[in-house]
């Protein structure tokens, strides 16, 4: 039941919503804690976006089409005060093996393999030449790395207490704009568009650039790349827990009390390989089109942990072999049926890359966020270097 759908409804088209819910909701967000906390470099500009984007979206109102019907901005149109997500296209993955070609440009072509269907998993060969591979290491090596850590996690409390091969998460990384990647960046906004059916708006207001990069025994077992955005499982009703890339944490990004603040809203997962790997370094999905029974019998089991790509990555349903220029692309969610936006995390999606066994292996990943119904006017923190 979405009470909220109703709700909102009603009131954007009285032009009376009580947005405050949100902020009011979420102590970690105010001015003080904004200014106390620990921050990133970067993130003062982000509080601002954050409150400004609030002050704005208060008072904005959804533009329509001629019929009424809310209606993607175009990207000079979505820099201001107000848009709206249309429902959410989902690429249809047939069968495993099946083959799909995308002219994104005039006469460039990407070609889609289906992978897996459950969740739609594809690869694209090609997608990025070996010098565009190399201007991303290039520009990230510039920018300079530092370790990874994870949502709601404590990396740094696992590698005092636990054996390198059961930390979660060995890698370094960085975040670069699409904007500092210039001409690629476009191109690259472009592409990603083409492949995910969504319009170039969205990418541009998605996550930045993730690029990582991991080392011999270097890996990340196998983890959601997104959050349910249900409190629990038994839960029907979708938590107020508001997405990340549309509220800024302040004092607690990056801190394990960060998922305490804010969800991810990752839709889709776009991930590059940046170089080949000599051995391992594979991304592995354990439960990618696994029989219900399996599938089943997977979440009951207490005895193995499964996660542990340094142990079972070999044991996965499907399992990809780092090819440079490759990406692969996986939906992270459901489209919710009621509403057409972002839906329930789909478990299946469970993923990771296994232990680097030569040599190194470089990716980035383009998370491509999306809200929720209630949430879709709010604006994205991100606007991938953009003014606004
Ligand atoms: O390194 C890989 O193959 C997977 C990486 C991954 O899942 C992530 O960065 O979220
Ligand atoms: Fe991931």
């Amino acid at each position: 039941e979405h009470t909220a759908t109703e709700k909102d409804a009603t009131c954007i088209q009285q032009n009376n919503c009580e947005w405050e819910r949100t902020l009011d909701g979420h102590s970690e967000i105010d001015h003080d804690q904004v200014t106390n906390g620990e921050m990133e470099e970067g993130d003062e500009e982000n509080v601002d976006k954050y409150l400004s984007g609030f002050a704005r979206f208060a008072t904005s109102e959804v533009k329509t089409d001629d019929t009424g019907q809310p209606r993607f901005p175009e990207v000079e149109d979505s820099m201001s005060a107000s848009y709206e997500y249309a429902p959410l296209p989902r690429r249809d993955p047939g069968k495993v093996g099946d083959t799909q070609e995308i002219e994104y440009s005039p006469g460039q072509v990407l070609k889609l393999i289906t992978r897996a269907v459950q969740p739609p998993v594809f690869e694209i060969p090609e997608f990025l030449t070996s010098e565009e591979c190399s201007i991303i290491i290039q520009t990230a090596n510039n920018l300079g790395l530092k370790r990874s850590g994870v949502f709601g996690g404590d990396l740094e409390e696992e590698l005092k207490t636990k054996d390198i091969a059961d930390v979660s998460r060995i890698s370094n990384q960085t975040w670069l704009t699409m904007a500092e990647l210039g001409d690629l960046g476009a191109s690259l906004t472009k592409r990603v568009a083409s492949v995910t059916e969504l319009p170039t708006a969205v990418i541009q207001r998605s996550e930045k650039l993730q690029v990582v990069s991991y080392s011999e025994g270097g890996h990340y077992h196998a983890h959601l790349d997104s959050s349910d955005h249900h409190a629990s499982n038994d839960d029907k009703a979708p938590s107020d827990t508001p997405c990340c890339f549309q509220t800024n944490c302040a004092g607690v990004v990056n801190t394990p009390k960060w998922n305490t603040c804010c969800r991810l809203c990752r839709y889709i997962t776009v991930m590059y390989y940046l170089s080949d790997v000599p051995a391992g370094g594979e991304t592995a999905f354990p439960l990618a089109d696994l029989s219900e029974e399996k599938y089943q019998a997977f979440l009951e089991d207490e005895d193995h942990d499964w996660s542990n790509l340094s142990y079972f990555c070999y044991n996965a349903s499907l399992i990809v072999r780092p090819k440079k220029g490759t990406a692969i692309m996986w939906y992270n969610h459901h489209v919710d049926p009621e509403t057409g936006y972002l839906g329930r995390s789909d478990q299946r999606s469970f993923h990771g890359g296994c232990d680097i066994l030569k040599g190194s292996k470089w990716i980035a990943n383009t998370w491509i966020s999306a809200p929720p119904y209630y949430d879709r006017l709010k604006p994205s923190l991100h606007f991938n270097g953009r003014e606004h």
